[in-house]
């Protein structure tokens, strides 16, 4: 469930007053997701989808997503700019929190991948990298590599409540991560969180990339790599389907000699932070919050498989 700012009627019918968006229709909250507040959003003239950001999502960080989807949606990519009111303005506040009113894409969320759709994303994540080539801003990695060893020693013997062991296996699967991580690769405006979840398809073909709020500039093949995790496994984790891998790599296009090679290590890096961030929430999250907890071994299962 998210929806942790309920906002009423009246306040939204006046909120939408600062935009050329007609009158308010209707509004029903999302459950999907589990960082901020969103709304389906109907208005005489259109639908929208309002967000309420959270505590998670940075106010200080939303001119980056927001001049970043800006970017993609003028180069045609199938993302979901925040509409501007009529005095330009993207990022607003309302019910104490940053909003953004933001263009409705069509298609629905995947949740298990054929191979066909996995390519479609892979290549439509190429698309993605290639279109910022030119883009400017800069935002560093706040879940990047820096952060693992902090983040997993906040979470300390605790993590041994989620299965024996696992503070140990956290710690030597990071100091070979942190060993072998490369530093002159390829970086870009990454999107750092593009699971099948945050792709909207209709059939085998990508009708929207969404949730842009992990988006910083990190390695490009650390991008393919979250990826890779995310789509190319059952979700509890355990069984590698090699189809759906395959295909995403090769949507994605060719790699660099030195991307290929430290594919796998990247592939490690990306299952030990959600493996990491998963176990933060899990430890954090009381067990009767509106939220529902991701599991954290999924990733570790993953992490696994890429440094056996
Ligand atoms: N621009 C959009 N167009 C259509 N549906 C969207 C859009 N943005 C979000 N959604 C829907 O809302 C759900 C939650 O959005 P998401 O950004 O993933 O939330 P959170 O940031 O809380 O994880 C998505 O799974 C999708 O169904
Ligand atoms: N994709 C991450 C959690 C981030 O949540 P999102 O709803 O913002 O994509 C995970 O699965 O751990």
């Amino acid at each position: 469930m998210a929806v942790y700012t309920h906002v009423s009627a009246e306040a939204l019918g006046e909120f939408l007053k600062r935009y050329d968006v007609g009158e308010l229709v209707s509004a029903k909250g999302i459950a999907e997701g589990v960082e901020n507040t969103n709304y389906l959003v109907d208005t005489t003239t259109d639908r929208f989808i309002l967000t309420l950001y959270e505590k998670r999502v940075a106010a200080d960080d939303l001119p980056f997503f927001m001049a970043l989807l800006d970017h993609l949606a003028e180069k045609g990519l199938p993302v979901p700019p925040a509409i501007k009111d009529r005095e330009g303005v993207e990022i607003q506040q309302l019910c104490g929190r940053s909003a953004c009113l933001i263009k409705f894409l069509p298609g629905i969320s995947l949740t298990t991948p054929t191979p066909a759709q996995a390519q479609a994303a892979g290549a439509a994540l190429a698309d993605m990298h290639r279109a910022v080539d030119d883009f400017r801003g800069e935002r560093p990695n706040s879940m990047g590599i820096a952060t693992w060893r902090p983040l997993l020693a906040r979470c300390g013997a605790d993590l041994d409540g989620i299965a024996p062991g696992l503070f140990d296996e956290l710690s030597s699967a990071l100091d070979r991560i942190e060993a072998a991580w490369p530093t002159d690769l390829p970086v870009c405006a990454v999107h750092a969180d593009l699971f099948p979840d945050n792709v909207l398809m209709r059939g085998d073909a990508v009708t929207g990339l969404i949730d842009f709020y992990f988006a910083c500039t990190d390695l490009r093949a650390y991008d393919l790599a979250v990826m890779h995790g995310a789509w190319a496994f059952d979700p509890a984790g355990p069984t590698y389907r090699s189809e759906i891998g395959d295909a995403l790599i090769q949507g994605y296009g060719p790699l660099t000699e030195a991307e290929q090679a430290a594919f796998p290590i990247l592939a490690a890096g990306a299952a030990l932070r959600f493996a990491l961030s998963r176990s933060w929430d899990w430890l954090n999250t009381p067990a009767d919050a509106l939220v529902t907890r991701k599991d954290p071994l999924a990733y570790v299962r993953r992490l696994r498989h890429y440094l056996a």
